[in-house]
């Protein structure tokens, strides 16, 4: 089993509060790596620094390294629009463009030059890949708004997935959806973990023992286990973990 990505003694700091504290773990290749954990605790947190989101934002600091295939992406000459393109990123409310159908899922596409018959057709396979394509091949020039939540969040995944990123990070994908269309969410990264690393934040503990298979449990900025899920939500070796999990504290 290959390591997509190393957290090697991550500190992170919003000012001078430290959000996260000395994390370190690997989410393995083509495999879908849950992140658990009570409200506050650096969930969110831990699943932006591994496309550098926060540099969006002053007063941020990190320590430590984090690999993506052995390289590490902290370093200063990381060029973070090309680390965006390799991991990509799902938000919890659908952030669909105000745009047509079509032209959300051909916009990164275009800004890579892709154009014409390619782009065409790379736009109908992330769809398909979405498992979107049949509910709008008739309405490809509509706006996206008018779609229905889960929908949107379907394209959203479509738009992401379009540039074939390596690494695709959800942050509470379904939290907004009803149960179908979060079944049909879960279906799709399934499915998609078969090319692409997942890593999702959840709180919906069903859903990380449904889909991952790694699970990280936090704490108050800090990794408190992690393991295959099976045996995180069976025979955890934390006294936390197992509280966390049987619903003690949340
Ligand atoms: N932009 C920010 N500026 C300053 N502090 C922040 C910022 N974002 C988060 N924090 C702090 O960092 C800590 C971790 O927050 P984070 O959002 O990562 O937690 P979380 O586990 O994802 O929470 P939730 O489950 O509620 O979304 C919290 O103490 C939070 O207050």
């Amino acid at each position: 089993m290959n390591v997509k990505i190393q957290v090697k003694d991550l500190n992170f700091y919003y000012g001078k509060n430290r959000a996260l504290e000395n994390i370190n773990m690997p989410i393995y290749e083509k495999k879908i790596t849950a992140i658990i954990g009570p409200s506050g605790c650096g969930k969110t947190t831990l699943l932006r620094c591994f496309n550098r989101m926060h540099d969006l934002y002053p007063n941020i600091r990190y320590e430590g390294e984090i690999l993506l295939d052995g390289k590490n992406i902290l370093g200063k000459d990381v060029d973070l629009i090309e680390l965006r393109s390799r991991v990509g990123m799902v938000f919890q409310k659908p952030t669909p463009f105000p745009m047509s159908i079509f032209d959300n899922v051909a916009f990164g596409l275009r800004l890579k030059g892709i154009k014409g018959t390619e782009l065409k057709d790379r736009v109908e396979q992330a769809l398909k890949d979405a498992a979107l394509w049949d509910e709008v091949k008739d309405r490809l020039k509509q706006s996206a708004f008018s779609l229905s939540g889960g929908q949107q969040q379907r394209l959203c995944i479509a738009r992401a997935i379009a540039v074939e990123p390596e690494v695709l990070l959800c942050d509470e994908p379904t939290s907004a959806l009803d149960p179908i269309s979060t079944a049909s969410i879960e279906e799709l990264l399934i499915k998609l973990k078969s090319r692409i690393t997942i890593v999702i934040v959840t709180h919906n503990m069903q859903q990380a023992a449904r889909i991952s298979d790694y699970t990280a449990f936090m704490y108050m900025g800090k990794l408190i286990e992690f393991d295959l899920t099976e045996k995180i939500f069976t025979k955890p070796s934390q006294k936390l973990t197992e509280d966390y999990v049987t619903g003690r504290f949340g």
